[in-house]
């Protein structure tokens, strides 16, 4: 069974189908990417998957769980988790805090808790220290921990939403374009950390313009245009898929692409 399937995933805006018709498989333990040109769809195959959008039709199973119509906080508490195209980071707290923050905005003190500072706020609070020290190190960002968000390279706030991703503990990450903006040294940098996750055991799917990281990661490629699926493979069957040379890349070799 597929980790995450969706079927026949439709959404619509309006006159727009922005996704249509899309079957498709998220293998467990796997690094998923999901390819094609500007506005074919991607951001909105992610907000459909998360819960952010309502499909318009279809379904979305998750660990054998229809969750086409759970709320996107509920998903993330059933182990998924996403980073966005532009994180919003608090850029004049430290790193630490940031991470600390996004943490505590997904554990459960209520105000109650906090404003009493009853045991369960302070155990919290602990748990969320330490939360953010462990996921920290594991994006290699111990020493820029008191740093101000502000102070720290384009690459150092990419890794920074990696780990606001992984402090909720995620079965599932959900990544999109994490490498935009960013040089070819800092790419491989990130591509050694999805690696990284995938190691632990986190499933990674994300979204990618930077075709050379991607055919040097990715075990499974969706290629999307105009809303429809026009091809999925590995990264070789796709670089030889001549529906794609042709759609996608208007005929150029995949692999001169960067
Ligand atoms: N909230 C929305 N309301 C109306 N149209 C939308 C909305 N979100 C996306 N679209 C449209 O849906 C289509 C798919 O957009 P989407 O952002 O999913 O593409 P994408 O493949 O992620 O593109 P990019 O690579 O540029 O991020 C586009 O035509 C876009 O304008």
């Amino acid at each position: 069974m597929a980790f995450v399937e969706t079927k026949k995933l439709t959404k619509k805006f309006g006159g727009l189908t922005a996704v249509n018709n899309v079957d498709f498989k998220i293998e467990k333990g796997q690094i998923t990417a999901i390819i094609g040109p500007n506005g074919a769809g991607k951001s909105t195959f992610f907000n459909l998957i998360s819960g952010f959008y309502p499909p318009t039709s279809g379904t979305v199973i998750f660990d054998g769980q229809d969750i086409t119509k759970v709320p996107s906080y509920n998903i993330a508490k059933l182990g998924m988790a996403r980073t966005f195209q532009t994180t919003n980071l608090f850029e004049t707290s430290t790193v630490l805090d940031n991470v600390i923050v996004g943490y505590r905005l997904r554990t459960k003190s209520r105000l109650f808790d906090a404003v009493f500072r009853t045991p369960r706020e302070k155990r919290e609070e602990k748990e969320a220290l330490e939360k953010a020290i462990e996921v920290l190190d594991f994006v290699g960002l111990t020493h820029l921990a008191n740093r101000q968000v502000a102070l720290i390279s384009q690459e150092a706030k990419k890794r920074v939403a990696f780990a606001l991703a992984l402090a909720t503990e995620p079965k599932i990450v959900f990544l999109d374009e994490p490498a935009a903006g960013i040089n070819p040294e800092e790419t491989d940098g990130l591509a050694e950390l999805m690696n990284k996750m995938k190691d632990n055991g986190i499933t990674v799917c994300t979204i990618e313009h930077k075709m050379a990281m991607i055919m040097s990661i990715a075990d499974k490629i969706m290629v999307l245009n105009q809303g429809m699926k026009i091809a999925e493979g590995t990264p070789e069957e796709i670089q030889n898929d001549p529906v794609v040379i042709e759609a996608y890349l208007g005929g150029e070799s995949v692999a001169e692409v960067n």
